[in-house]
């Protein structure tokens, strides 16, 4: 049955394909940038170096220092960085880290990004940003930030280890995946959500089998493309905000938290949300949406236990309150009076134990 809906796409440019670096001089000029600056991790130096040598006298220069979760002084530090040098646009290659770097500065000064993602995260398609301060990561919704050009070229990802190419695509399947039951769902973003999900399902198992597949990398970054526009165009929910509260207040890895939390958010939503829970099933291929995520990480690799990356027990009850006090919309209520609830799945994902519907 088709739901009533609104919909409003988001105006970006999508250059796919392997090789497709290779139009960045194209894309640059369509921007009308004269001075590019470019963005990337301190690992992902030589992709940036490459960058800028394509570039030639339009490369302003190139700022290394993306980490993640875009602590306020590295945002401070990346736009200082784009005036002194002159910078009209800002080029992030690199995962959902370097892209947030470039999102902190579109949000001060309104330089276009174009965006060359070597992770599955999803941030490119995205008007949501993030930023880190005095240990509280705040997130917030601007169009300034949603990149102009995303360049997606499959031959940089072919890199990216086999354990963060598992957990990095299970973090853009939860995009999808919360989508199906988003506030604002609507069957344009169903559709992209059950290809997203498929397309990374079969990606997952086949990179780690061999991580130079590049049919298995084409995939995978087609399910982040699908994934991540979901995430753009529909709200977030339980899911995501126990991921903001455990990444920003408890500082553990972006990819892999969402990798351990994602079955039992899945769950706990299973009950309000029948019709999400089929197409997940059906993407991945398995009977139980949330027992399915649970056995695609398991089974690859990933950790499944909030206690094997970095959580101290000790910090759940915080973390329980934190998550219920300023809750995002969920089609099953989380507030306060969900307390417990929410305590009682945070300690399931703590130990690691398969999810429990209900
Ligand atoms: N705003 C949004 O819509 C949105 C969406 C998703 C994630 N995020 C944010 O993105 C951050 C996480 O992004 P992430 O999971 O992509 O991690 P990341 O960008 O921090 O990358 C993880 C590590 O992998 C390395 N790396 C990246 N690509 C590589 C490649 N191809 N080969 C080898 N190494 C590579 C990076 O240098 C880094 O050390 C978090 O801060 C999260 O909040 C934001
Ligand atoms: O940190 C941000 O930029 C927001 C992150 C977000 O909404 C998506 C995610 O948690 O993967």
């Amino acid at each position: 049955m088709i739901r009533d809906f609104s919909y409003t796409s988001l105006p970006q440019r999508v250059v796919f394909g392997a090789g497709s670096l290779q139009h960045l001089g194209r894309e640059i000029d369509a921007l009308r940038a004269r001075r590019a600056l470019v963005l990337c991790t301190p690992g992902q130096r030589d992709k940036a170096e490459r960058v800028a040598a394509m570039l030639g006298a339009q490369a302003a220069g190139i700022f290394d220092g993306a980490v993640m979760h875009v602590p306020i002084e590295t945002a401070r530090d990346a736009r200082q960085a784009a005036h002194n040098l002159g910078a009209d646009c800002a080029i992030a290659i690199g995962g959902g880290s370097t892209v947030g770097l470039g999102k902190a500065i579109a949000l001060d000064s309104g330089l276009p990004i174009l965006a060359i993602p070597t992770t599955y995260a999803g941030s490119e398609m995205t008007p949501f940003y993030g930023l880190t301060e005095a240990g509280l990561k705040t997130t917030g919704k601007d169009a300034r930030v949603l990149p102009r050009t995303v360049i997606y070229d499959p031959e940089l990802s072919r890199g990216l280890p086999v354990a963060l190419s598992v957990t990095s695509g299970i973090n853009a399947i939860a995009h999808a995946a919360e989508g199906l039951y988003a506030q604002d769902a609507n069957p344009v973003m169903d559709l992209m959500a059950e290809q997203g999900i498929a397309a990374m399902a079969r990606a997952i198992p086949a990179i780690r089998r061999d991580s130079g597949d590049m049919q298995a990398r084409t995939d995978a970054l087609y399910g982040t493309w699908l994934c991540g526009t979901v995430l753009g165009c529909v709200g977030i929910a339980l899911h995501h905000k126990l991921c903001h509260t455990l990444g920003g207040s408890f500082n553990l890895p972006h990819s892999e938290v969402h990798t351990v939390v994602l079955p039992h958010a899945i769950a706990f939503n299973a009950g309000v949300a029948p019709q999400a829970m089929e197409v997940i099933a059906r993407a991945l291929g398995t009977p139980s949406a949330a027992l399915g995520l649970y056995a695609l990480a398991k089974d690859n690799g990933a950790a499944v236990a909030l206690r094997d990356i970095g959580m101290r027990e000790q910090d759940l009850d915080r973390a329980a309150d934190l998550a219920v006090s300023n809750p995002y919309w969920n089609p099953r209520p989380i507030g306060p009076a969900e307390r417990g609830l929410i305590r009682d799945l945070l300690q399931r994902a703590w130990g690691g134990v398969p999810p429990v519907e209900g």
